[in-house]
């Protein structure tokens, strides 16, 4: 929590216990500066915008709402509006996550709410560059991604010349930056697509714990955990990595995969445990064991067969089943209603982040892709891929390094 929210939170408890109601009742006019309403920790905590190495988003804690959305430059919108652009964005962004409104015309939809841990992540799509001639700028990372066998992904649904990620513990205040970056793209940028996802509620268990998808499963467990010597070097560009711009940076895939969630739940548990790999009610591996217990893969059963299937999701994903390469998930859930023949369109906004998606999403997909029992109850809709610059420092916009290069 920063000094603004620990104030905002301390200074308002205060008031409160001096008879700050009462002060409350009686009304401010619109000329005073109203007090900030009384906010819980929840309501009270932030996330820094800049001054980190890496942009906030990315391992902070997954929010209870997301919003994806992807811009187009506009025609004839080139590299000098796309620079005036990140640096509205990145001072709206700033001023959001601490709390504070973004100036004379914010739409107030925030204002009792305090920051929520609201993080706005930017990042850079593969057709940015030609269009802002920052063309050998481009890193070779952004080069499209391989066709899977089983995507059936919409054009316009994926891609875009820029990325934002916003996430949020109350959906008002994510709806608050999900519209203030909608009218600060101005003439410069229209949205291309906009995704709007969910995970549980902060709070909901006595303690943290990995959140479960629409399919029931715990999901995130395998995930590299910060603590770990090589999570930096798999997750994020080195400081000395190219581009030098991307120092810090790494590389979000975002793919919006349906669940099939009719045929799915026609399983019974211990099919659906089989697909996975994991006990659906504590996420524990096949193989024995707690959520935390590593997945013994050679481990047979009574019947001389590996506990955990040879299809199984989480043997198929794993890093040891793939030359090392890990990715790490920080997906929403999402749901947009029935669709035209009866079945829910719900499921994952997956999104990951690597140092490299040759590295990461690429082998992992193309493992999956041969051979996942999941694959038959999933359907991969819309892709997309971006570079995600480092932190900003204190003062400089997201992308400055790229764009006053
Ligand atoms: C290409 C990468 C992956 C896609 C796409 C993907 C889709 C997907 N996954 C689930 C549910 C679970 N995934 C789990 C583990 C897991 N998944 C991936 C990668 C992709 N998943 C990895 C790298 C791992 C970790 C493997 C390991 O090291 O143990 C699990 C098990 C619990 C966990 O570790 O999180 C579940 C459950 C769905 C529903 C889905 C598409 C909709
Ligand atoms: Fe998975």
């Amino acid at each position: 929590m920063s000094d603004i929210s620990r104030r905002r939170l301390l200074g308002t408890a205060g008031a409160v216990g001096a008879g700050g109601l009462v002060i409350g009742a009686a009304g401010y006019s619109a000329a005073e500066s109203d007090p900030p309403a009384p906010l819980t920790a929840l309501g009270s905590t932030d996330v820094a915008f800049d001054g980190g190495a890496h942009q906030a988003g990315i391992t902070t804690p997954v929010q209870s709402t997301g919003h994806l959305v992807a811009f187009d430059l506009a025609p004839g919108a080139g590299r000098t509006q796309a620079a005036a652009l990140l640096r509205r964005w990145s001072a709206s962004a700033q001023k959001m996550m601490a709390g504070r409104p973004v100036g004379d015309a914010d739409t107030e939809i925030a204002l009792d709410a305090g920051p929520s841990s609201l993080t706005v992540t930017f990042g850079f799509g593969h057709s940015f560059f030609d269009r802002t001639d920052l063309t050998a700028q481009r890193p070779a990372q952004l080069d499209p991604l391989p066709d899977f066998s089983s995507d059936q992904l919409d054009a316009k649904r994926s891609g875009g010349d820029l990325w934002v990620q916003i996430g949020a513990n109350d959906p008002l205040v994510a709806f608050h930056a999900l519209r203030q970056l909608q009218k600060d793209a101005g003439a410069a940028a229209r949205v291309r697509w906009q995704m709007n996802g969910f995970n549980r509620a902060p709070g909901a268990t006595a303690s943290p714990k990995t959140a479960r998808n629409l399919m029931g499963q715990i999901d995130g467990t395998g995930n590299p955990k910060p603590s770990e010597k090589d999570f930096d070097r798999r997750i994020f560009v080195p400081v000395s990595g190219q581009p030098a711009w991307m120092a810090g940076g790494s590389y979000a895939v975002v793919r919006r995969i349906r669940m099939l969630l009719d045929d799915w739940e026609q399983l019974s548990t211990h099919r659906q445990e089989q697909v996975i790999g994991r006990r659906k009610k504590d996420g524990a591996p096949l193989s024995g064991g707690t959520e935390t217990t590593d997945m013994d893969l050679d481990k047979l059963g009574a019947d001389g067969k590996p506990l955990i299937p040879a299809d199984a999701h989480a043997r198929i994903s794993a890093p040891e089943q793939n030359g090392g390469a890990a990715l790490l998930r920080r997906p929403f859930s999402y749901h947009d209603g029935i669709s035209a023949d009866g079945t829910p369109d719900a499921g994952l906004l997956f999104v990951c982040w690597q140092a490299d998606p040759l590295r990461g999403f690429v082998p992992v997909q193309r493992k999956l892709d041969r051979g996942d029992a999941l694959s038959a109850f999933v359907r991969h809709e819309s892709s997309g891929l971006f570079a995600v610059p480092g932190g900003p420092k204190a003062g400089e916009y997201v992308g400055q390094r790229l764009l006053e290069s």
